[in-house]
């Protein structure tokens, strides 16, 4: 397994190992839907998986391989050639928003790409002052204003900024939470028609945050912010410190959108491209221990 991918998911391996097959022992449905549960796929989703695998009992490796991946079939939006390519990042406060937009940047930056991060969420200092604090650490510039002013005055600016400056990325920050939801809502599209005025066709992606620790309790906050704004992709955060793995196949499906990133750590370099089959693999090699990974 690549050693990135070892790190996410190393509490849920953990967990499966709990109810992994005996020495020599064969891979049984049954067995299987406990390992699936244990690693936080739902209940449904596990019926689900074993429906389609073929009717014996005892289970193939690349059959399950196979089933599995079907969840992850969602197309990635890749940055196109608009300079700057705006990034619209959305999620609840704690999702782990601000760490991985100063991931994101670092990843950039270290791809040689010139960044700018705009910190939109100004209903709380504190928000504004942890980016800046990334950007100081990354050295990336920023526009931000005092708490309580606009936040598609910052979109504006950074978007513009970037364009005067031939800056080839924004990562706009946005409020995880106002006073009500109606007003979360307007805010963000009011943010949305504005970079589109500041650069048309901006945002071009809007990248949803979910804290991997809740696993799938994430799902119906996800929804609610796809219906309502309308999310172009997901990154998952903190799979480093939960056994909920499996709850990735459920966040996808549910979506219908593609899980982009996933954060693995604290750290600038702790975000990682999510693979899907790498993941699979990954899982599927805490399944089938009396296997080698040659057999499928
Ligand atoms: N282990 C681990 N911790 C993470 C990861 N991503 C974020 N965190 C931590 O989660 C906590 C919340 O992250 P923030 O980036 O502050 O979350 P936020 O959504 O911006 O929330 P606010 O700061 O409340 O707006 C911080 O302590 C981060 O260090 C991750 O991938 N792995």
């Amino acid at each position: 397994m690549i050693g990135f991918l070892k790190k996410g998911l190393s509490k849920t391996l953990e967990a499966i190992k709990s109810v992994a097959p005996k020495p020599q022992e064969k891979i049984s449905k049954a067995l299987l839907e406990e390992i699936l549960l244990e690693a936080d796929v739902t209940y449904e989703l596990v019926e689900e998986i074993i429906y389609y695998l073929p009717p014996q009992e005892q289970v193939k490796r690349e059959d399950v391989k196979r089933v599995l991946s079907t969840y992850f079939i969602y197309d990635t939006p890749a940055p196109k050639k608009e300079k700057p390519f705006v990034e619209l990042i959305l999620g609840v406060n704690g999702a782990g928003k601000t760490t991985t937009i100063g991931k994101l940047a670092y990843m950039y930056k270290r791809e040689g790409l010139g960044v700018m991060l705009g910190a939109g969420d100004t209903f709380r200092a504190a928000a504004i002052e942890q980016l800046r604090r990334w950007s100081e650490r990354i050295d990336v510039p920023i526009v931000y204003t005092q708490q309580g002013h606009d936040p598609s005055a910052v979109a504006f600016d950074a978007i513009s900024s970037a364009r005067a400056r031939g800056i080839d990325r924004v990562i706009i920050d946005t409020a995880g939470r106002l006073q009500n939801q109606v007003n979360l809502v307007s805010e963000l599209q009011k943010i949305t028609r504005i970079c589109n005025k500041a650069h048309e066709g901006a945002p071009h992606r809007k990248l949803l945050i979910l804290d991997g620790t809740q696993g799938n309790s994430a799902i119906a906050q996800a929804k609610a912010f796809h219906e309502l704004i309308g999310v172009d992709g997901i990154i998952i955060t903190k799979l480093d410190g939960t056994a909920k793995g499996g709850a990735l196949f459920g966040v996808a499906r549910a979506l219908e959108l593609p899980i982009l990133y996933v954060g693995v750590g604290e750290s600038e370099e702790d975000l990682i491209p999510f693979e899907a089959e790498a993941f699979v693999d990954g899982l599927l090699e805490g399944i089938f221990i009396n296997e080698s990974s040659q057999n499928g």
